[in-house]
């Protein structure tokens, strides 16, 4: 069985995108690549890093009117990318035509809270009511939307599957007991949100800004 750890690799750089990927290939089972890359390097970096046969999730997150994701999503057809993430906040009609536009084999996923957040985050944006409380609200609607599956933290991913038995759930924010959490602000670690349910874990800098990230990642993985 594959590894369900997803190494994310943000960074600008082409050449450390692939000695990275090129370390940890035989540790992971895929790669993440998100904002930072793309912005970088597109559509073709995202060929580039194709190369070396891991499933590729595409974190771009998009967040628009329904019109302008699912023609987003028709633009990156190309790519199928064997994760594509939306933010479930964009709104039923949003998530419907996402999937619509998606290719046949890639996961739509839908971001219900980010990680970096905490409910006094929800509060300043007018949100009432605990993390649990939002991302549960957002896992019905992404269940109702006909998306595959939702990111949420480990905290809530137990909560989120009771919701949606047969959701896909992607779990950032993860981190060893002693492991630098940085911007994170809801996070568990990989065995944790494993055994509450997680189907993939996304991990970053635990393992691409350590000094081996092979051997960071063979850490994580022997955790599970
Ligand atoms: O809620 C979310 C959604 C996505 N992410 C992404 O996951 C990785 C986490 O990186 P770390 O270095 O392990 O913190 C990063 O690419 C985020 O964009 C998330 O963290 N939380």
């Amino acid at each position: 069985m594959s590894s369900p750890i997803y190494v994310a690799i943000d960074t600008p750089d082409l050449a450390r995108a692939k000695a990275i990927a090129g370390r940890v290939r035989h540790h992971v089972g895929g790669i993440k690549l998100g904002l930072e890359f793309f912005c970088a390097h597109g559509q073709p970096g995202v060929h580039a890093m194709a190369e070396f046969e891991l499933p590729i999730f595409l974190d771009l997150k998009l967040h628009d009117i329904p019109n302008t994701v699912a023609k987003a999503v028709q633009a990156l057809g190309g790519l199928a990318p064997a994760i594509l993430t939306v933010h479930a906040s964009g709104g039923r009609a949003m998530l419907e035509d996402a999937k619509a536009a998606a290719p046949v084999g890639t996961k739509v996923i839908a971001v219900t809270m980010l990680t970096s957040l905490d409910a006094s985050d929800l509060t300043a944006t007018g949100i009432t009511g605990s993390a649990h409380d939002h991302v549960a609200r957002l896992t019905e609607l992404a269940r109702d939307s006909g998306v595959d599956g939702i990111v949420c933290s480990g905290a809530e991913v137990a909560a989120a599957k009771a919701i949606w038995p047969k959701g896909f759930f992607v779990v950032p924010g993860v981190r060893l007991p002693d492991g630098h959490v940085g911007d994170q602000k809801r996070v568990v670690t990989p065995r944790a949100a494993l055994d509450a349910g997680a189907s993939i874990l996304v991990v970053g800098r635990p393992i691409t800004q350590a000094e081996d990230p092979d051997t960071a990642a063979r850490a994580i993985a022997a955790t599970l």
